[in-house]
């Protein structure tokens, strides 16, 4: 496939990115790549900088030769460098400087402020490291003054660690920034197939007459991923997967599957009505959570064929009770979801790397066919969003033949590959733009974290007394045999894609 072959992007304006935790494993995986690959295509004006902070002891120098050797391992070599002679990737080096500085570590400061001099360009701070540093940092930025009016500031989830936490962080960094200056990051809005759910929605008629209680039986959203924790056991292990996955990108999921049609799309309405259906949730009681919601946590196992660790191993926490796999029922109580469960999953260390979300609809009411009882599978939408993006309208037809009438699943396949023929940007490409463009209608505002905090609150609650822990499952597997339960209990079961990756 071409790198890229759709319009040319328009480009954004000139800009100083100020990358906090610039040799970090999400800034050196993530956000430099995103940024190589828009300034490859022409939206990053020539006077636009890179700045990277972080207590490393490298110069301008040092850091440039990191990031010219990081960068072809996560850019992929076909889209690395389309002239082959090192041009496109030299002029992005060119743009990097790292400043050395301790956040709290006073005297470091002024390095940085040298490196800003005042300017009505715009300015993202990008803030690519723990939460509990996103205060400190803002009051810093303020007191030396390079907080700007087209300064704005990122903030990577997860946002706390709790409501209160969260109710913390948003008021210390909204004692220096307003609002519409802070951008906070969930990627998964970012995805292509995630924006391509509001237009499938919302752009054909067809299918919002039955997005509702009335056809719909169940919605499905998993997140599996075949990868264990890696080398961030250190964060993960305070964090599990409830934080890191559910409080996040699955509600917001959900919130774009189960929100009404906004009047339009722009920075507050989409918000707003994705706030609604947060406020719809129907809370968890302490008897809701034993019975609705599944903690697993990875076991010894196989993935593709090869020996995988526990969790424990890999995170060096030998008596660890961190999950790495949740699955949840969850109910939007309001007039168009009434009665409709939301089972939502996410694991690590799983049988495959797919995140799906799934409309289940109703099993026709009456089997008229002769023969066809118990032949006729309910329709399913599956949006596949990795790893290949698509959409499959699974239906029931007849099977070709001149003897009586035999009925065959099959299904409408929409691969986004084969149709556009294109590379789907990454979700961190989409969205740093959008912070250059002042455009956060694709990140979360304050009222949707600390609504989704409220929601997970009773589990995290639950799950922090001594009587609870979390159920091993086999590495490379679908999970613990209770999340099965889970849902089988009322009479479904999970939709296993046949993609695997
Ligand atoms: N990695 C990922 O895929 C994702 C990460 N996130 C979030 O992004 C944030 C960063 O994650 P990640 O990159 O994995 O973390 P890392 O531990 O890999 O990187 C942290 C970075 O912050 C710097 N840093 C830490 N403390 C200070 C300090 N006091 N002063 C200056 N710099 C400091 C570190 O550099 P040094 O130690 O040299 O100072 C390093 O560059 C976390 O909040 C994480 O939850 C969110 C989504 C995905
Ligand atoms: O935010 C996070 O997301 C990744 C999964 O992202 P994906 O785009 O690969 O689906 C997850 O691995 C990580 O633990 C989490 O912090």
């Amino acid at each position: 496939m071409p790198p890229t072959s759709g319009p040319a992007p328009t480009p954004v304006s000139p800009c100083d990115f100020v990358v906090f935790g610039g040799t970090g494993d999400l800034a050196v995986r993530k956000l430099l790549p995103a940024l190589y690959l828009r300034d490859r295509d022409g939206q990053l004006p020539p006077e636009t900088r890179i700045v990277a902070v972080s207590r490393a002891g490298l110069d301008e120098a040092g850091y440039r030769d990191k990031i010219r050797g990081e960068l072809p391992r996560f850019v992929r070599a076909a889209e690395l460098d389309p002239e082959h002679n090192g041009a496109t990737v030299e002029r992005f080096i060119e743009r990097l400087t790292h400043v050395s500085l301790d956040i709290d570590d006073e005297s470091s400061w002024p390095a940085l402020v040298e490196q800003l001099p005042v300017s009505d360009r715009v300015r993202v701070f990008y803030l690519a490291i723990g939460p509990a540093l996103f205060g400190r940092v803002s009051q810093r930025l303020a007191e030396h003054g390079l907080v700007t009016p087209t300064s704005r500031l990122v903030l990577e989830k997860p946002l706390g660690h709790d409501l209160a936490s969260a109710r913390e962080v948003n008021d210390a960094v909204g004692a220096v920034f307003e609002e519409q200056q802070i951008f906070r990051i969930d990627h998964y809005l970012g995805k292509e197939s995630v924006q391509n759910l509001l237009v499938t929605r919302f752009a054909n008629t067809f299918l919002e007459p039955l997005w509702n209680a009335n056809t719909i039986d169940h919605v499905q959203i998993t997140a599996s991923e075949s990868l264990g924790v890696g080398s961030r056991g250190g964060y993960y292990d305070g964090s599990g997967a409830l934080r890191d996955m559910v409080q996040n990108h699955l509600l917001q999921l959900l919130c774009l599957v189960a929100m009404e049609p906004p009047t339009y799309v722009d920075r507050e309405t989409v918000r707003d009505e994705k706030l609604k259906v947060l406020q719809a949730l129907r809370p968890l009681e302490d008897g809701d959570v034993d019975r609705s919601v599944v903690a697993g946590q990875y076991a010894p196992g196989l993935v593709d064929g090869l020996a995988a660790a526990s969790y424990r191993a890999d995170a060096e926490r030998p008596d660890s009770t961190t999950e790495t796999f949740v699955a949840i029922k969850a109910e939007v109580q309001n007039w168009r979801w009434a009665g409709v469960p939301f089972y939502l999953r996410t694991g690590k260390r799983m049988d495959r790397r797919c995140s799906e979300i799934v409309i289940q609809f109703k099993a026709v009411p009456h089997a008229m066919f002769p023969g066809s009882e118990g032949a006729q599978e309910p329709n399913r939408l599956v949006i596949q969003l990795q790893p290949d993006e698509g959409m499959k309208l699974h239906m029931t037809a007849k099977e070709p033949g001149p003897g009586g009438i035999r009925l065959r699943q099959v299904s409408l396949d929409l691969s986004y590959a084969k149709t556009f023929q294109r590379r789907s940007p990454e979700a961190y490409e989409r969205l740093l733009m959008d912070v250059v463009r002042g455009n956060p209608t694709l990140f979360m505002r304050r009222d949707e974290v600390e609504a989704a905090w409220a929601w997970v609150e009773p589990i995290l609650e639950r799950w922090s007394r001594p009587d609870h822990s979390p159920r091993p499952y086999p590495a490379g597997t679908s999970g613990p045999s209770a999340a099965t339960t889970l849902i089988e209990r009322d009479g479904r079961s999970w939709h296993e894609s046949t993609t695997t990756a």
